[in-house]
């Protein structure tokens, strides 16, 4: 498959097309009502807690992608979301995205009724409906991608979260993007070392931009980590948490490699 010259533009104005289409027929009072009903669970709280302990990982429920098309066939988000509970992940991150993932809302309803960890909603957020939207379906955190926005969408975006209570992983892939992110003060901050033009992993950037990441930030590495050594030396260099989709999603048993990247025992329940 080709890709177009920049595969985040084309997912993001399909997002924003789908979230006002949705946005267009939902009850917007109903969906305020069960937002507010429930409280938050703090998704930066719990990785930084688990960082005290060792790698705080946020494992990923990611069917398929737009660089490698369909990567799990057994896609179970529930009994995933369950089997890495058990096995010690920080939090979850669930793609929501229909589109170029395969996720769906209906992932994140059913995961959050499932588990007690904190949830990502992970999807291209360009518009505050989609932010009441996760806050309702039971997310205890956005995703904000840098590149996406200019500084004053970023800053509305950032408040009504807030507003929601939701935690904010603010996602950046150049320096130029750490300082508008660290500006904007944001305080959980991802670096992806995935070039959104040509879609390939450059694992260096992650070591080559952590130092712009000022201390009392929360940084999260994410996109091609796999092995239990890399984990480890971007520890070292400095990252606190993990974002790790495919190198899970690729496995038999994805709970049995997140027992790897923990290096603790696996203990099979479900
Ligand atoms: O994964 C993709 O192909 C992709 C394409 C375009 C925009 C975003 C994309 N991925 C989103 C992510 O940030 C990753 O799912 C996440 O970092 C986990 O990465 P990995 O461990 O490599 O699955």
């Amino acid at each position: 498959m080709t890709m177009p010259l920049d595969q985040l533009e084309v997912i993001s104005s399909h997002a924003l097309i789908r979230a006002l289409e949705r946005k267009a027929v939902a009850n917007i009072p109903e969906m305020e009502r069960r937002a507010a009903a429930r409280k938050a669970k703090g998704w930066a709280a719990a990785l930084r807690s688990a960082a005290t302990k060792g790698p705080a990982i946020i494992a990923e429920l990611k069917k398929a992608s737009p660089s490698k098309g369909l990567i799990r066939e057994n896609y179970n988000p529930v009994a995933l979301a369950k089997s890495f509970e058990a096995g010690g992940a920080a939090c979850l991150s669930v793609l929501t995205d229909e589109e170029f993932f395969q996720g769906s809302l209906a992932d994140l309803i059913a995961v959050r009724e499932a588990v007690n960890i904190p949830l990502l909603r992970k999807d291209f957020i360009v518009d505050p409906f989609q932010i009441l939207e996760a806050k309702a379906a039971g997310a205890d955190a956005i995703l904000l991608i840098v590149a996406t926005h200019t500084d004053a969408d970023l800053k509305e975006l950032h408040e009504e979260a807030n507003r929601w209570g939701l935690d904010v992983l603010c996602e950046t892939h150049t320096l130029d993007e750490i300082k508008r992110a660290v500006d904007l003060g944001f305080h959980t901050i991802g670096v992806n070392s995935r070039d959104l033009k040509t879609m390939t992993v450059h694992t260096q950037r992650l070591y080559e931009m952590v130092s712009a990441l000022p201390e009392q930030v929360l940084r999260v590495a994410e996109s091609g980590i796999g092995s239990l050594e890399e984990v480890e030396k971007l520890m070292k260099a400095g990252y606190d948490a993990f974002l790790i989709g495919e190198a899970l999603m690729r496995q038999p048993e994805p709970a049995a490699q997140l027992a790897v990247l923990l290096d603790t025992e696996y203990a099979s329940e479900f």
